[in-house]
């Protein structure tokens, strides 16, 4: 018997009249059922973030305490967490024990956040008439905060949203994407072992385009936080009107390779970094731009690296690349691999596709009207583009809609600084590629990319509005 799951509204679990099946992504079996709401608990969840914002008004230092605990009972659940992550997103075990750790991270920072909390002095007095004046800022949480989160990372991209608002003293309503809403079921049990009081997290599991509509066309919810496609996201824009907003989302990510680089390094990384959990990885290489000098044994060292990748079971603890969402990602992948190599591109490696797992692909001679270069592949597929002068390589670089992270390798510092200006996204690494996160940095894109950080201290500045408070004080 398939394992079941309920709603959590208010500190309670709910049934409903509807469920949905959460599938093994590896197996394709169905794993088990979750209970889906419908208009009503949409509204129930919404007016429970409402009343416990006005009711429970918690201190920093308990918001702290209830983060920090969090973060403790993550890792103390590491394994059932990572292997609840395994089977409904299809990530390779390892990946997933890592995506725990990162997320226990993340609470913790939050939790250490949630005590730094302060606006700043202003110097009113230093206006002509205002003499006899003081001023200061101080922040103040938003109230009910709508978080959509993606399919990718089930556990670590729901942490950056809640651990934060929570952090910032907001209430949250939480709809997590319809492929892998368990993770953040259990979730909501270590919100309630760890003593947050009823309505302050709230999970709803539904699909986009009920669930997710209904919330966004709800202005009780001040504030919305969203990762996902940036087709989704514009209509989360389009629709949400004046309410705040952030913006996490997709990338076609470029990594520059200079003829100055270490050649071995870059391969290295390449390899890991394009292909960890199947490229569904919103800053997975996925554009590299080689100088043509090096081109040749770069090209030798990827391969080699690529090939000595695992690839298979996710619950073998050596796999390094797994299934992908659903078999219809991997035939589209498959279909847009196929395209570029009809239209001329060399498929040097992969390009097979077994069900839902789609090998590991480079591809050569692309050119940039094809998909595999100018749209988000979010698969395990990574195109080589040559170049001859890096002011030409950046250009075409920036060509792109997109803009959340990318990289450069090289030795030469100057063209490491110089690229680091020019180059247009939210973030450049430097001897690394564009797939460095840890969780404390400011993280987020330019341009179709998003808008609005991440990172537990970015996002609570974002999560509170700055009030000024004015003294007027006569003379003493
Ligand atoms: N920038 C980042 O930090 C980041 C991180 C992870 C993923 N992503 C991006 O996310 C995408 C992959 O994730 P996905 O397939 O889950 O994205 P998606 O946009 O399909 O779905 C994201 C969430 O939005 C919900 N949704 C769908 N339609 C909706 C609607 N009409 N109204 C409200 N909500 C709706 C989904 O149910 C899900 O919960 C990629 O583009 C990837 O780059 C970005
Ligand atoms: O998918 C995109 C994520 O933001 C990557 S990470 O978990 O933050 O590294």
């Amino acid at each position: 018997m398939s394992e079941q799951y309920k709603l959590y509204i208010n500190g309670q679990w709910i049934e409903t009249d509807e469920t949905q099946n959460v599938l093994d992504k590896y197996s394709q079996n169905t794993y088990a059922t979750v209970y889906k709401a419908g208009e009503k608990q949409v509204d129930q969840a919404i007016s429970s973030a409402e009343s416990a914002f006005q009711n429970h008004q918690l201190s920093p230092y308990q918001r702290y305490e209830i983060l920090k605990k969090v973060s403790e009972l993550l890792s103390k659940n590491k394994e059932d967490l990572a292997q609840t992550i395994t089977r409904e997103a299809g990530k390779p075990l390892k990946q997933a024990r890592t995506e725990i750790d990162r997320s226990s991270q993340t609470f913790e920072v939050a939790a250490e956040e949630a005590k730094r909390i302060s606006g700043e002095g202003v110097p009113v007095e230093a206006a002509p008439g205002s003499e006899n004046r003081m001023a200061f800022t101080i922040r103040v949480p938003v109230g009910v905060v709508g978080a959509i989160s993606p399919f990718n990372f089930p556990l670590n991209l729901v942490s950056h949203k809640v651990a934060p608002a929570i952090a910032a003293g907001n209430a949250v309503v939480l709809k997590p994407a319809s492929a892998t809403p368990i993770t953040s079921l259990k979730l909501a049990e270590l919100f309630e072992e760890a003593g947050l009081p009823a309505g302050l997290f709230n999970v709803i599991v539904g699909s986009g385009s009920v669930v997710g509509q209904q919330m966004m066309e709800d202005d009780r919810i001040q504030l919305y936080t969203f990762t996902g496609s940036a087709k989704v996201g514009l209509k989360l824009k389009q629709t949400t009107g004046l309410n705040k907003l952030i913006l996490e989302l997709g990338n076609n990510s470029p990594v520059i390779v200079d003829k100055e680089a270490d050649v071995e390094q870059a391969a290295n990384n390449i390899a890991q970094k394009g292909f960890a959990f199947a490229g569904q990885v919103c800053i997975s290489v996925q554009r590299v731009y080689v100088h043509e000098e090096i081109k040749e044994s770069f090209q030798k060292k990827l391969l080699d690296a690529v090939k000595s990748l695992n690839v298979g079971d996710p619950n073998d603890p050596d796999t390094d690349v797994g299934p992908m969402i659903a078999e219809t990602e991997a035939e589209r992948a498959e279909q847009w691999v196929k395209e570029a190599v009809d239209n001329g591109a060399e498929l040097l490696t992969g390009g097979e596709r077994n069900g839902p797992v789609f090998q590991p692909t480079v591809v050569n001679n692309v050119k940039k009207d094809m998909k595999v270069v100018c749209e988000e592949i979010f698969a395990p597929v990574i195109s080589l583009i040559s170049y001859s002068n890096l002011d030409d390589c950046i250009a075409e670089v920036n060509e792109s809609p997109y803009g959340l992270q990318g990289g450069i390798f090289t030795q030469n510092l100057d063209r490491a600084f110089y690229a680091a200006r020019k180059v247009e996204v939210g973030g450049l690494m430097i001897n690394d590629s564009s797939q460095y996160r840890v969780d404390l940095m400011p993280y987020g894109g330019v341009k179709d990319s998003g808008s609005g950080k991440e990172g537990p201290k970015y996002s609570i500045e974002e999560m509170t509005n700055e009030r000024l408070i004015v003294l007027n004080l006569k003379n003493g």
